[in-house]
């Protein structure tokens, strides 16, 4: 059973969607991550470095969320690859991206994806 470091209900304003609209006016985005590693080495010594640092994280997704993107997947894509790329402890990531208003008529509490990836 792996350890878990969470990122919940991010609230981010950007540009990301399908159709032109969305590019051009803008929409909230909730993101929730999941970072999984083995977090034993941080509790046994105390030490930050022994972990990652979940404000680090926080500016990453903060930043991969600011490049506009059409399809959700490709910015969850893009900011699980930066996060194996930044993170040699980093095992596994999940990133839920969901908009909660879309321009799709009907009544719901939010649309997106989630990703899991393992390096
Ligand atoms: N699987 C996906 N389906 C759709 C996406 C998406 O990012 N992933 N996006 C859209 C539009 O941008 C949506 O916001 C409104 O229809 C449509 N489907």
């Amino acid at each position: 059973m792996m350890d878990n470091i969470f990122l919940n209900g991010m609230k981010f304003y950007s540009y990301h969607g399908v159709f032109q609209e969305e590019n051009k006016l803008g929409q909230i985005f909730i993101v929730d991550a999941v970072l999984s590693l083995d977090l034993k080495e941080a509790g046994s010594t105390d030490d930050l470095e022994a972990t990652i640092n979940y404000g680090e994280v926080y500016d990453l997704i903060d930043q991969g969320m600011k490049e506009p993107s059409k399809l959700l997947e490709h910015v969850a894509e893009r900011i699980s690859t930066v996060l194996f790329s930044k993170y040699h402890r980093l095992e596994e990531v999940k990133i839920k991206i969901t908009k909660q208003n879309p321009p799709i008529a009907g009544h719901y509490d939010g649309v997106g994806i989630e990703i899991h990836r393992v390096r």
